[in-house]
């Protein structure tokens, strides 16, 4: 009855057989004339030639020679799912749903991704056209399917189907499938399964309905459908609506953001709510210190405390013991002597700009030094002639033993370590690099004398307190500087240097009372002046005059300079100028 014209037909055959364990010549069998190229097999069939393909009792004519190829058709049959028809072309599934031939003819042409919604049969098909038409691997494929038929998410993936029918509402659910049945396999070489079921879905609303209805039926069961969704989705905003205007207040929609003002404004006017926040006030913290007067220049009227008569009172009692040490600084009243000395030497921190408009060049080194304008021979034109000398090193002693014989009048600088002794020689002498210092303190170990053009000595000492140096070495400084100052002959004037910003050390009263003790003559010197307001060097410059009052041998003036700015550098060399002119030895 049938035609078998190809070898790859009988290898078909073969198949079949071997996966049905019997043969598909059964006298039962109906016989089916199928044009393969309309089929969707005409890319395997090169002739196109029409064949009779034998269909078996259950019907599965037509898809047995596509599931022979993609190798499902045993699967099918084992299962014995599909309910036997009396019409060939029709195969039935559990489900209830068919698959018209025609259909399938259409669904499967070419890639065969597309395919109804018509139940598990679909499904099946499905999986195995994204399998068989990928061409490779045809075996292992076909394995992969069969194990997804196996799970239960391919259950879950027909049951989906077969609910979802064709109302536009199957997307939602093939995708739910899709999901489920995407456990096992999740893409395909031609199409992934979400582009399948993009494509039922698609479809679904073309084909028959698994109750039969035609696509007139579909197209109206749609549209009832859309209008109910629509309908649906007006009466969804008008709830929203109805809420909204509930929430405000009802019937008063339009002239809600009216009343709402109204209500704000009356509220306001009663001033007993706004909506409005309340506005923050700033606060302005102000801590007062009736003496406080850093930041204010001489001119200004400062509070004393004796023109604060409430002030005068307190200072009796105990409370103004326990001020801090730094309200009793700022509680100071310098002299106007100190004062009028302080803005002479314009010393104190300042703005640059000041410096310029006094006409000094302040990218030289100690501008306020002397010389507005300097230049190269700055040094010719130092009023003091000893100073205009060179400077030179020529001994340096760590032990007593070691100092130079005392040839020359010396002037000694002290003081703790970084207070800027080194630097203040330098800057006498407007000779950069020649005393050496740093930023670290503790450069200078060793006592070092410089002869300043066979008129001067001046010495460098080490300085004590704070140090990067061991304890041992320390303290053998400051025995070195003791016996120095103590004992030296010649020493004229020791410079005692302070910080202005941190005024007189424990150290510094020893040192002072040390050389109270060998009754050698000392000045104080305040260094870095230009750190400072220049309040606060009038400050501490008072301060310190006041407790060395008593001393003997503390030599007045106090002085007051700033090697970085040059400020007061004149006066005090004038100061130590006279030392050699008037100096005996
Ligand atoms: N702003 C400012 N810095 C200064 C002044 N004098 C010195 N310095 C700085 O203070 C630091 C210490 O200066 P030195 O001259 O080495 O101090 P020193 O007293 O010799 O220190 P030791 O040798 O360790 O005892 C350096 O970085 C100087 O630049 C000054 O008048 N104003
Ligand atoms: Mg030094």
């Amino acid at each position: 009855m049938y035609q078998e014209k190809s070898s790859k037909y009988s290898n078909l055959k073969k198949r079949a057989k071997f996966a049905l364990g019997k043969s598909v010549n059964s006298s039962r069998d109906k016989v089916e004339t199928l044009d393969f190229k309309k089929k969707g097999f005409g890319g395997n069939d090169r002739r196109g030639q029409s064949r009779r393909v034998k269909t078996d009792e259950i019907g599965s004519n037509v898809e047995d020679e596509f599931f022979k190829r993609s190798g499902r058709s045993d699967n099918m049959k084992s299962k014995n799912d599909y309910v036997r028809g009396d019409r060939s072309k029709r195969v039935v599934g559990d489900n209830g749903s068919s698959v018209d031939d025609k259909l399938h003819k259409k669904e499967f042409r070419g890639r065969g991704l597309k395919s109804s919604n018509r139940g598990r049969n679909v499904g099946e098909f499905q999986g195995n056209e994204i399998n068989g038409f990928a061409g490779r691997d045809f075996d292992m494929k076909r394995k992969r399917i069969y194990a997804n038929n196996d799970n239960d998410g391919e259950s879950k993936f027909c049951n989906k189907v077969k609910v979802s029918g064709g109302n536009g509402l199957s997307r939602t659910r093939w995708n739910e499938g899709k999901e489920e049945f995407g456990k096992g396999k999740q893409t395909t070489r031609r199409g992934s399964l979400d582009s399948v079921s993009r494509s039922q879905s698609r479809h679904s609303n073309k084909r028959e309905t698994p109750d039969g209805g035609d696509r007139r039926k579909n197209t109206e069961r749609r549209e009832n459908m859309s209008g109910l969704l629509r309908k649906n989705g007006e009466a969804k905003y008008e709830t929203s609506k109805q809420l909204r205007s509930k929430q405000t207040s009802p019937a008063e929609d339009s002239e809600f953001g009216k009343k709402k003002f109204q209500n704000k404004k009356n509220l306001a006017d009663d001033s007993v709510a706004t909506f409005d926040r309340p506005r923050r006030k700033r606060r302005l913290i102000r801590i007062e210190y009736p003496n406080d007067t850093a930041n204010k220049r001489f001119d200004d009227s400062i509070p004393t405390i004796d023109n604060n008569p409430e002030q005068k009172d307190d200072s009796d009692t105990e409370d103004n013991t326990e001020l801090s040490k730094n309200a009793q600084f700022r509680a100071i009243q310098p002299s106007p002597s100190i004062i009028s000395f302080v803005e002479e030497n314009i010393l104190g921190r300042r703005r640059e700009i000041e410096f310029r408009k006094a006409g000094y060049n302040i990218e030289l080194s100690s501008p306020l030094d002397n010389i507005p304008f300097s230049t190269s021979s700055e040094r010719e034109r130092i009023e003091e002639s000893a100073f205009r000398n060179k400077l030179t090193f020529f001994a340096a002693a760590k032990v007593s033993s070691s100092f130079p014989s005392p040839d020359l009048p010396e002037i000694a600088f002290a003081g703790r370590s970084n207070v800027g002794k080194s630097s203040l020689l330098n800057s006498l002498t407007r000779q950069w690099g020649v005393v050496r210092t740093s930023d670290k303190p503790g450069l200078t170990q060793t006592i070092n004398f410089f002869n300043l053009g066979s008129k001067l000595c001046l010495v460098d000492l080490p300085g004590y307190g704070f140090a990067y140096a061991k304890e041992e070495v320390k303290e053998s400084w400051e025995e070195l500087v003791k016996e120095y100052v103590s004992t030296r002959e010649g020493l004229k004037r020791v410079c005692l240097l302070i910080d202005t910003k941190w005024g007189m050390k424990p150290r510094d009263h020893e040192l002072v009372d040390l050389m109270e003790r060998s009754k050698t003559k000392y000045q104080m010197v305040l260094t870095k002046t230009d750190l400072v307001f220049p309040i606060d060097v009038a400050r501490r410059a008072m301060q310190i005059e006041e407790s060395l009052k008593t001393k003997k041998s503390a030599v007045q003036p106090l002085m007051m300079v700033s090697s970085k700015t040059g400020a007061g550098i004149r006066s005090l060399r004038t100061v130590l100028s006279n030392i050699s002119r008037f100096a005996r030895l």
